[in-house]
């Protein structure tokens, strides 16, 4: 079945035009002015912004995480995604030590196959490098097509991982050819800042962050890079929420080494203050690294705009306020870090990013989708709007004016971090492989159509193995 979008602005990372778009099947098959309606069926864009589909690089779906499960999970999580504008999900596949990698990532597909709407990949969590763990790797590259590996530096004796695993992480990656990623906040000095915390009576969620201290992200984020550069490797930051981290990567890059960073809209956006709410409500905005204080937002904006942060992250991992971020109710390391912002990203970095004038169009564009399939290996099959690459096509309307909250929203949990915040911009349709999954923001789509997408080789092009420049 032939599809034809006409009348809309299509915009890439590069390029903003006027210009139809022809689908047939899964994929685009012509851009250009007039083309034929004949047999097609006609969509009509006028008044939207056509975007290659947003890609969140960084969700943790039904994910086991402080004594419970994060709440969306791939149906009600890549529903909401896909509400959002978002058409493609990389999720991070958690292991255990001394456990056969397939097994987890059996796990992964199990959760994932006949629930997810959109399409979707997998990070692989490294706990350990061992001879075993060696042996395997090549396998969850070329068999799994899983080309990023995470190495958490924080959560003392649940995820973190030592420095030797880190290096010897960066070694192999560079080796096999896949990407580093980082969850950069040093763990050791976050738990003798917690028991002290605690030591002194100090339980609400506040405490949260301000064990935490944006010293604790920058140094990790300054030693990770240091080792990137030692191994000569390739590194990408999750989550970076404050100046002292993105100094670290500005400083690296500029030195040469290969790294990168990704935020997040709560980092964007909500700030420390938020952690103090009566009734126990600043629980709803615990997050690791925590929210900061406001001066850190427009460093952060700097470095999208500037290119020293390169990539938006949800950071997906919800929980309910009632009966799952009340676990830590009297003792805040009790508290499931995360929040729910699958459905938001876009929103929020088109409303207080492009509106406000802080990023480009295009920029938008780069930092949600293109460079994201670049640097995890999805490019061109995903990321940009072009003869041959999938249609995964967003219609946005730039100009409505609405009001974020769980009322309306489409994840799973009982909170929106960002209730009552007047935006503007929405998702009007979205487009999966030349399929629509959400139709004049009705949900039309199908569980389980979402397909698994094994990706290339850092720094190679999805279909042919050539070689690309990030
Ligand atoms: N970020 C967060 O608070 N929760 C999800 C797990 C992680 O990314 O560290
Ligand atoms: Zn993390
Ligand atoms: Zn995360």
């Amino acid at each position: 079945m032939k599809k034809v979008i006409k009348n809309g602005t299509i915009v890439t990372a590069s390029d903003t035009y006027e210009a139809d778009i022809l689908i047939e099947g899964e994929k685009i098959v012509a851009i250009g002015s007039n083309l034929p309606e004949a047999g097609a069926e006609l969509i009509d864009a006028k008044g939207t912004y056509v975007f290659p589909g947003g890609i969140d690089p960084h969700t943790h779906l039904e994910m086991p995480f402080g004594g419970t499960v994060s709440k969306d999970d791939f149906e009600t999580g890549t529903i909401a995604a896909a509400f959002g504008g978002t058409t493609t999900v990389i999720d991070f596949c958690l292991t255990n030590k001394g456990e056969p990698l397939k097994n987890p990532i059996a796990v992964w597909h199990n959760k994932s196959k006949d629930k997810a709407v959109i399409d979707y990949s997998f990070h692989l969590m490294i706990s350990e490098i061992t001879d075993d763990v060696l042996e395997q790797l090549p396998a969850v590259i070329e068999e799994e097509g899983i080309t990023s590996f995470k190495v958490f530096m924080a959560y003392k004796n649940v995820f973190q991982a030592d420095d030797e695993t880190l290096f010897r992480t960066l070694v192999t990656a560079k080796e096999l050819g896949a990407l580093v990623m980082v969850h950069a906040e040093n763990g050791d000095v976050i738990d003798y800042l917690i028991k002290k915390a605690l030591d002194e009576g100090n339980t609400d969620p506040i405490y949260h962050a301000l064990t935490r201290p944006p010293e604790v992200e920058g140094e990790a984020t300054g030693r990770a890079a240091q080792l990137t550069g030692l191994a000569d490797s390739q590194l990408y930051v999750v989550h970076v929420s404050c100046s002292q981290a993105v100094e670290k990567i500005a400083e690296a890059r500029s030195k040469g080494v290969d790294v990168w960073g990704e935020t997040c809209p709560q980092y964007l956006a909500l700030d420390q203050s938020y952690l103090e709410k009566p009734n126990f409500e600043g629980a709803k905005y615990v997050w690791s690294p925590p929210l900061r204080e406001k001066a850190h937002q427009a460093d952060l904006w700097n470095a999208l705009k500037s290119g020293s942060l390169q990539t938006l992250g949800s950071d997906q991992c919800s929980f309910d306020f009632k009966g799952q971020k009340d676990l830590g109710k009297g003792d805040f390391t009790k508290i499931p870090n995360g929040g729910p912002m699958i459905e938001d990203r876009l929103t929020i970095l088109f409303s207080e990013g492009v509106k406000k004038g802080r990023i480009s169009l295009n920029q938008f564009v780069d930092i949600s989708s293109t460079r994201i399939a670049k640097l995890f290996g999805l490019f061109p099959q995903k990321g940009t709007i072009a003869v041959g690459t999938d249609a995964d096509i967003v219609l946005f309307d730039p100009n409505v004016e609405r009001v974020i909250s769980a009322d309306t929203h489409h994840m799973a949990v009982d909170y929106n971090a960002f209730e009552g915040m007047s935006v503007t911009g929405e998702t009007v349709s979205v487009l999966s492989r030349g399929e629509f999954v959400i139709r004049e923001k009705q949900f039309v789509g199908k569980l389980g159509r979402g397909k698994y997408l094994k990706r290339a080789k850092y720094g190679e092009v999805i279909s042919n193995k050539e070689e690309i420049s990030i």
